[in-house]
């Protein structure tokens, strides 16, 4: 997606610990026309599949979510990170690590939104060591709901999350992905695969 390319060249920063800042446009601002074209590029690419839910994370995975669901006129489910007192039991849950908060997070998401009947294209900003990715998999096959594909906004391709979610065996849709980056070469960023 090139203008998601440009946007990255124009405001992407490095941050230590392999932390690329996007916040102008996925992480805390976002901008609609670029939100708008995330959700009809993926709702392009994942249709053929068929999906009837779009299941993502909170918090930065909502926006490209809704955006995919609102053209494929599905449900969106995000998984949440504490349990509130509204979830009804049984709850699906899993581990992951937040890569810009630090520490281990707790996903929940209700037996009430995600079970057999689903079939499921997951869709979150960030694809990197694809820990998260692997624990949402882990909870969707738990459920009983078929995983269709994934797809993600950011690809990291040097922290290899790609390569380690192979076995899942579904097709992996990403924007823009930094092939590298470090403080001497800048950001090297090309269009998602
Ligand atoms: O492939 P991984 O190494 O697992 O990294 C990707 C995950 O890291 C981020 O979550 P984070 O908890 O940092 O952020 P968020 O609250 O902004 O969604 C991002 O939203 C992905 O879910
Ligand atoms: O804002 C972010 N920048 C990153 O580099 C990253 N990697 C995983 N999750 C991330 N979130």
């Amino acid at each position: 997606m090139q203008a998601l390319v440009d946007a990255i060249r124009q405001q992407g920063e490095i941050l230590p610990g392999g932390i690329l800042k996007v916040d102008g446009l996925v992480n805390h601002q976002l901008l609609p026309h670029l939100t708008r074209e995330m959700g009809e590029t993926f709702a392009r690419h994942f249709a053929p599949l068929n999906p009837n839910k779009i299941v993502t994370i909170e918090v930065s995975g909502i926006a490209p979510a809704i955006a995919t669901a609102m053209v494929l006129g599905v449900p969106m489910v995000y998984a949440r990170k504490k349990k509130p007192v509204t979830m009804k039991e049984p709850a699906f849950t899993a581990q992951s690590v937040s890569r810009t908060k630090g520490g281990v997070v707790d996903l929940y998401v209700s037996s009430e939104f995600l079970g057999a009947d689903d079939r499921v294209v997951v869709i979150d900003d960030f694809l990197a060591s694809g820990g998260t990715l692997r624990a949402l998999a882990g909870m969707i096959d738990v459920s009983g709901a078929q995983l269709l594909g994934i797809g993600c906004v950011v690809e990291k391709q040097f922290e290899s999350g790609r390569e380690k979610l192979a076995d899942l065996n579904v097709p992996i849709h990403t924007l823009a992905n930094i092939v590298r980056m470090s403080e001497a070469a800048g950001i090297e960023v090309e269009a998602g695969r």
